[in-house]
């Protein structure tokens, strides 16, 4: 489907995908400039559908892709340990059938998680590849009472040096370079630990959302076994097909998703096809728990962080 509005008169339109996740933008052509009004309109649908698609968007390049993203708030660097060959631009490339097959927020072993992530389908394998995102404010409003309270003053150690080993693949794209060498040890360079609380209080809706995926290490206070048997019970509960969207690309998709509300997986179901996505970052806040406290750096502090930016631009 080719969309060819004319960008002075035309509204977007929302269509809600899934009951609890998921929409879909028509009408808009992105790229800078888009206006206030239509920059407010994809804000408000990404802040109450979490994450929102547009189709059609072939036209977008690299730089098109980050004119529309700064629209969105502050960029971040591509990657606080991988170098990306760019400031901005995260390239996630496979033939070899990997993704990031396991249930993530992006980047949660910073404090400053960021807020949101722009996808872009630069290369879409004919079959498979699809990616999930799962809603982690329904997640926690449908909890039972018991295991509310239970979360509600729980808190977690987000670590990039999670244990590869106890999942069954070998976790995210970003551990591969472009000839699809593992490289861990670039993801790990710096080791980056962070405490968040496992509810947070999303800065701009109010709502409560769980702050779980593949970068906890372990809740504080529990034991490994405990920590590993009550992070099964709560991501199960974020994982609940109802409680996902799952999309399938096709070049020019976009995809933005709101990072502070949402964990995602992508299926690597695409054999030795290519398939390429490319992701800006908006940056974020540190996360606040429901009693008002911080998360907090145990190792790998701002600083480094923010240095990176000169490292790989
Ligand atoms: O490959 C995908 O569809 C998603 C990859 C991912 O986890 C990300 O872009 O943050
Ligand atoms: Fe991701």
């Amino acid at each position: 489907m080719t969309i060819s509005l004319d960008r002075e008169t035309s509204q977007p339109t929302v269509t809600q995908l899934g009951g609890r996740i998921g929409a879909r933008i028509d009408g808009v052509r992105l790229g800078p400039d888009l206006g206030e009004e239509t920059v407010a309109a994809i804000r408000a649908a990404l802040l109450q559908h979490k994450v929102i698609f547009f189709r059609g968007q072939n036209h977008l390049d690299d730089d098109g892709q980050i004119a529309f993203a700064e629209q969105l708030g502050t960029l971040t660097t591509a990657h606080p340990t991988v170098n990306t060959g760019s400031a901005r631009v995260l390239s996630l490339a496979a033939n070899k059938g990997m993704a990031a097959n396991s249930w993530h927020t992006d980047v949660t072993f910073v404090d400053r998680v960021p807020a949101i992530s722009v996808l872009r389908g630069v290369a879409i394998p004919a079959y498979g590849g699809t990616t999930n995102w799962a809603n982690t404010v329904t997640a926690y409003e449908s909890l039972p009472e018991p295991l509310k309270a239970l979360v509600d003053g729980l808190w977690a150690v987000h670590t990039n040096d999670y244990d590869y080993a106890a999942s069954a693949e070998e976790g995210d794209a970003v551990n591969y370079d472009k000839d699809n060498v593992f490289r861990r040890q670039e993801f790990t360079r710096i080791a980056f630990k962070t405490e968040h609380p496992v509810v947070r209080v999303h800065p701009e809706t109010g709502e409560r959302s769980l702050v779980l995926g593949h970068f906890v290490k372990n809740f504080v206070g529990l034991n490994t076994a405990e920590s590993h048997a009550l992070f099964q019970l709560l991501q199960n509960r974020v994982t609940k097909l109802e409680n996902t969207i799952r999309w399938t690309w096709t070049e020019g998709d976009v995809a933005v998703w709101d990072n502070r509300a949402t964990q995602h997986y992508a299926v690597a179901d695409f054999d030795t096809q290519y398939r390429e996505v490319r992701r800006i970052t908006v940056a974020g806040d540190v996360p606040v728990s429901i009693d008002g406290r911080h998360s907090r750096v145990i190792e790998g502090d701002a600083g480094a962080f923010s240095s990176l930016d000169e490292l790989i631009s």
